[in-house]
């Protein structure tokens, strides 16, 4: 997607450590126009397919998949918590996931309320790094008898390898930016089309 590839380069950053900040529009600041544009593109990507429902994982998912809700009929989005909380109650789909810019496990959480065999799943978050997120996100539909009909991700950093190894084990993904490397000395960075 042009206008996402024109914001990284023109306001994102490279850090140490494969970290690429886009805190200024993604995922601190966010650009809701630009949130908008992105769930029009997933729209159009996914057109046909029978979405009944919207699944992310906190926090930076959030904001995103509510937006891109309104062009899928204002379906349901359901965010995974990353912690237990006397709010949440019932049975619920716990798996664990590594986080990637916070360096240490969660327990990824979905009340069995929300999620079943019934629904047919979008899951939907900002990054795809190694894809530890999406993999736990796939294991509790998994585990809800849910079928995951596609993955829509804002930036994919292509050489940390998730999107692939989740490409070749049979899911849609659909990437609105690729970037297929990026150095923190020069702040170059080169995306996949
Ligand atoms: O493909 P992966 O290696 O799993 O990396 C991608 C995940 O990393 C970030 O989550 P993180 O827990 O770092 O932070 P957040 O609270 O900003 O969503 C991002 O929001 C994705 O969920
Ligand atoms: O802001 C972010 N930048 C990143 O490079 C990244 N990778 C996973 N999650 C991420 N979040």
């Amino acid at each position: 997607m042009k206008e996402l590839e024109e914001r990284i380069r023109k306001e994102g950053t490279v850090k140490e450590g494969n970290v690429l900040k886009v805190d200024a529009f993604l995922n601190h600041q966010c650009d809701v126009a630009l949130y908008d544009a992105m769930g029009a593109a997933w729209a159009e990507h996914f057109a046909g397919k029978n979405i009944n429902k919207i699944l992310t994982i906190e926090a930076s998912g959030i904001g995103m998949a509510c937006v891109a809700a309104r062009h899928f009929g204002n379906v349901p989005v359901v965010f995974a918590k990353k912690a237990q909380s006397i709010n949440l109650d019932g049975d619920q789909y716990v798996t664990t996931v590594y986080s990637f810019t916070k360096q240490r496990e969660f327990p990824v959480i979905v009340s069995r309320k929300y999620l079943g065999p019934e629904d047919h799943v979008l899951l939907i978050d900002d990054f795809l790094a190694n894809g530890k997120a999406l993999h736990g996100l796939i294991d509790i539909c998994k585990h809800a008898g849910a079928t995951v009909e596609g993955i829509g991700i804002a930036v994919e950093k292509g050489f940390q390898g998730g999107g692939d190894q989740l490409r070749e084990e049979g899911y849609d993904v659909d990437s609105l930016a690729i970037v297929e490397s990026m150095d923190p000395t020069t702040g170059d960075i080169e995306f996949r089309h």
